[in-house]
């Protein structure tokens, strides 16, 4: 919203003297302009056609909607962004879907709503485009509260159901902060209620009445360039988001509520929350360049008709100055729509402000409001008509030209210059007086005015001209046709024709009247017959009807007598169930303790059992080390003893090698004698038996002869025996001196067992194995005792659970059953009505019997899956007694080698 000091410049001004150094609040009445064509002016953007957003927020009931069971008529698909209304719920026949850019249904927060539709396009505000944000809807659909909403909570932060408007203001200071921008805001906060501006940030004036100080009226006037010039109202300069909370409270106190059928708290007027930003840019040369952008949030009043939201008399005729805005607003964006040549933005002040949002050059969104309530299908399909309408306008987005520093000072101080001749005047006259200049000026713009209101009366008379031409045309046409000559000549045929019609008439109608007659004897033999068929048909009917009777009341018998069975059997199930589960408890419970307690005495018993052994061990050590030392002892002295020994032997050997050498010597010595002598002997042997036998050679007697070969034979027999004695004389020498010389050896071997005792360190590491197993155990008996009562506990709950679900449907159904039952009885005399009944109640036992089978299922399922738990412990408790086993085994294991090195040492 921009000041407009000086036309002929032609862009607009911030109302601070100086927009970017140390700010202070000021306040100042000005003339707005909502509609600059010549300061948006970027040619990059033209051209760029941008349909209207439009996007539909539908809420939740309300409790008291929801208190009266009041039924929902609205689907809203986000995904697909696309509404239905639900008229089968109303008996029409076909339901009606409509798209939109976004859809958020009863369940969206504000934050999301915020986030998803509003938040690009506020930072197209910060980038320098002019954008408005519409609600429009019925009475009590959430205008407000999407608009506005709770702005701060009780902390003072902004609240989560706060709606777009503060959430925009937090989200623009955040990124100008962000940024660590240079720049400057203002607000501007007006109502539009029947047909009249009140500026609702105008300050308290304490010399008028209440009613005149908040309700000060401003003129809105045409600037000539399509746009609207706002006289007179409040511009807050603002340097926090605190600031515009607070003002946008003391606004929205001040506007006018009513309560309606619809709602409580009924705001029955337009309001219009603007917020403008300068922010400086980069400079131009020596020239600081400003950006400028505006964001207009607008609530409209509710788009309800009269009589359904209850208005009161004295406020009929503000409805209807709300309706015709509202339908203003409708023709307008029709004519938008269908490129109408004349758009009728003149026709309400809501229009003329809202100009430039609707086909202009800002961006625009509306969010239409429903409710989902069935009551209010009406309204609901003329908002989703008028907002899928709207979908269908084009605006032509140009970001605000960026504006030269010293150009905003010159307009400042024309700014200045113009409303200190406004103070001057009103101090020199009494009562209101404006300098000749903006009187020229207001002259100027009213004669723009007249000038445009003389066009459209000149539109309207040539139209009117142009009608009245051809109504005249058309009389005279008419008249010339019955003042025509032929007009007799087809008078007379007319009437022949209608002679010969006449008879044929006649004819018809008799042969009419002759058929009818004939029809309807006909007709009455059959309806008496009918009549008898009917009677017959009834009577069969009562006693089927009777039958069919008895038979319900039995079935009912059955069937209450089947559910009270049934009810016991689920009670008992459920009793059952719990005392199974309590029994499994308790099982449990025991057995651990069991584990718990046989682990606990196993475990001391172990320890026992190890430090025995650990005792025995150091007794066996201490034994050991005295029995080494006596080993010890003994093997010295066996030691010195064998070395005595060994001495003595050798002594002795060398006395027997002495020996066995002289007795060598000797043998030899004897041998040689002997060898002497005999060699000695033979010698003189044979001379003796040479000297004998030669005297007898020449004897050649035969008993000399005989003789002769006798002592041959006994010299040769002496000779060889000589021989042989000499030879066993050698042998026996070889042999004597052999055996002389075999000596065995002793050797005396001490072979020493050092045992060395690491058992101790083996009985360590296994009770550490057995304290380590110990935790684990008790560990694992924690977890699985925690898991088995937790499901346990869950099991009982499914099951309560189950009875629970169980009885209700078993009550629900007796209601069902009891009122299918009375329907049956009212409807018996149709068949078709009774089977449909019979065909449901059929249904729904099997439903009851399908439900029970499901409850024993899941009894069944419980049960199974408490079986694979009770064999996991089973399993745990197995593998924990084999891992005792196994300890106990490896302790004796060990107990045994030390004993049987014990034992060795010992031996
Ligand atoms: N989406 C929503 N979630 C929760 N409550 C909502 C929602 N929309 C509206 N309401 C509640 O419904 C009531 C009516 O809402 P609101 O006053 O905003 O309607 P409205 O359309 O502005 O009505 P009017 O045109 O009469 O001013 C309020 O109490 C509001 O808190």
């Amino acid at each position: 919203m921009f000041f407009t000091p000086n036309r002929k410049l032609g862009f607009s001004l911030p109302p601070s003297p100086a927009p970017f150094t140390a700010p202070r609040s000021e306040r100042r009445p000005s003339d707005l302009r909502w509609a600059d064509g010549a300061s948006s002016s970027s040619r990059n953007d033209k051209d760029k056609e941008a349909n209207v957003q439009v996007m539909v927020r539908c809420r939740p009931l309300s409790d008291e909607e929801q208190r009266l069971n009041v039924q929902h008529a609205i689907l809203c698909n986000e995904q697909r962004r696309e509404v239905t209304v639900l008229q089968s719920v109303i008996g029409r026949q076909l339901d009606k879907a409509f798209t939109f850019d976004k859809v958020f249904g009863p369940r969206a927060q504000q934050r999301s709503i915020y986030e998803h539709a509003i938040s690009p396009i506020v930072h197209d505000v910060l980038e320098g485009f002019n954008c408005t944000v519409f609600a429009y809807g019925q009475t009590g659909t959430g205008k407000t509260y999407t608009m506005e909403g709770e702005i701060r909570s009780k902390s003072g932060e902004l609240s989560a159901d706060a709606g777009v408007t503060p959430r925009a203001v937090r989200q623009i200071f955040d990124t100008l902060e962000a940024q660590k921008a240079d720049y400057s805001m203002k607000v501007t906060f007006l109502e539009l209620y029947n047909e009249e501006i009140i500026d609702l940030l105008a300050p308290e004036d304490s010399s008028r009445s209440m009613e005149d100080r908040q309700r000060r009226p401003i003129s809105l006037m045409e600037d000539g360039k399509g746009g609207a010039v706002i006289r007179g109202l409040e511009e807050e300069v603002v340097y926090s988001a605190n600031d515009i909370y607070g003002l946008l409270e003391r606004g929205s106190a001040r506007r006018r509520t009513g309560d309606t059928l619809l709602n409580k708290q009924s705001s029955r007027s337009h309001s219009v929350f603007s917020i403008t930003i300068h922010v400086k840019e980069g400079a131009l040369g020596d020239q600081e360049l400003i950006k400028c952008g505006r964001l207009n949030l607008v609530d409209l009043a509710g788009s309800e008709n009269i009589s359904r939201s209850g208005v009161r008399e004295s406020r009929a005729r503000e409805a209807g100055e709300l309706n015709k805005s509202l339908l203003t607003l409708g023709r307008v964006i029709t004519a938008l729509v269908e490129h109408s040549g004349h758009v009728p933005y003149r026709d309400s002040k809501l229009t003329r402000l809202l100009r430039e949002s609707l086909g202009g050059k800002a961006k625009t969104c509306i969010i239409a409001t429903i409710s989902p309530s069935a009551h209010c299908l009406e309204e609901t399909l003329s908002t989703l008509d008028y907002a899928y309408r709207a979908k269908g306008i084009r605006n032509k987005p140009e970001a605000n030209q960026k504006l030269s520093k010293s150009v905003l000072l010159k307009d400042l101080y024309l700014e200045m210059e113009r409303m200190k001749q406004d103070v001057k005047a009103a101090r020199e006259k009494n009562g209101v007086y404006i300098p000749h200049e903006r009187f020229v000026q207001d002259e100027a713009e009213k004669k723009e005015n007249l000038e445009e209101t003389k066009r459209a009366l000149h539109v309207v008379q040539e139209d009117y001209r142009t009608n009245y031409q051809i109504l005249k045309e058309k009389e005279s046409m008419i008249s010339k046709l019955l003042h025509a000559d032929h007009k007799t000549k087809s008078e007379a045929a007319n009437k022949q024709l209608i002679m010969g019609f006449r008879s044929q008439l006649d004819q018809s109608l008799k042969d009419l009247h002759k058929n009818i007659v004939g029809s309807v004897s006909q007709q009455h033999q059959l309806l008496r017959r009918m009549d008898e068929h009917a009677c017959s048909f009834i009577a069969r009917k009562c006693e089927v009807t009777k039958s069919i009777e008895s038979k319900v009341g039995k079935m009912k018998d059955t069937y209450s007598s089947g559910i009270a069975v049934m009810r016991e059997l689920a009670s008992a199930l459920d009793e059952k169930a719990s005392s199974n589960q309590e029994k499994l408890k308790s099982l449990l419970t025991s057995g651990t303790m069991t584990v718990e307690n046989f682990l606990i005495t196993s475990a001391s018993e172990a320890e026992e059992v190890l430090h025995e052994i650990q005792r025995s061990l150091v007794e066996q050590k201490q034994l050991l080390s005295f029995s080494t030392q006596q080993q010890e002892a003994g093997l010295q002295r066996s030691l010195a003893a064998t070395h005595v020994i060994s001495k003595m032997t050798i002594d002795f050997f060398h006395d027997l090698e002495n020996r066995a050498s002289r007795l060598k010597t000797i043998l030899e010595e004897n041998h040689v004698q002997v060898s002497q002598q005999m060699a000695n002997f033979q010698k003189a042997f044979q001379v003796h038996n040479n000297a004998y036998n030669e005297p007898t050679k020449e004897l050649k007697h035969p008993v000399f002869i005989v003789v002769q070969e006798k002592s041959m034979k006994e010299e040769s027999e002496a000779l060889e025996k000589i021989a042989g004695i000499l030879s066993s004389l050698t042998s026996n020498k070889t042999k004597m001196v052999g055996k002389c010389f075999n000596l065995a050896s002793f050797l005396f071997w001490l072979l020493a067992w050092i045992l060395k005792l690491s058992s101790s360190e083996k009985v360590a590491a296994s009770m550490q194995r057995w304290r380590n197993a110990e935790s684990s155990i008790c560990a694992l008996h924690k977890d699985y005792g925690a898991d088995i009562d937790s499901s346990s506990e869950e099991a009982v709950l499914a099951s309560h659970n189950l009875l629970e679900d169980f009885m209700t449907r078993v009550s629900s159904t007796d209601l069902e059953f009891d009122m299918g039952t009375s329907d049956l009885l009212r409807g018996v005399n149709g068949n078709h009505s009774l089977t449909l009944s019979l065909a449901y109640n059929r249904s729904h036992g099997c439903h009851i019997h399908n439900h029970l089978a499901d409850s024993l299922l899941l009894d069944h399922k419980s049960k199974e899956e408490m079986e694979p738990l009770s064999a996991l412990c089973l399993d745990q408790l197995k593998s924990l007694q084999d891992y005792q086993t196994e300890n106990i085994a490896d302790i004796r294991d060990h107990k045994e080698t030390c004993l049987s090195k014990e034992y060795k040492v010992c031996f």
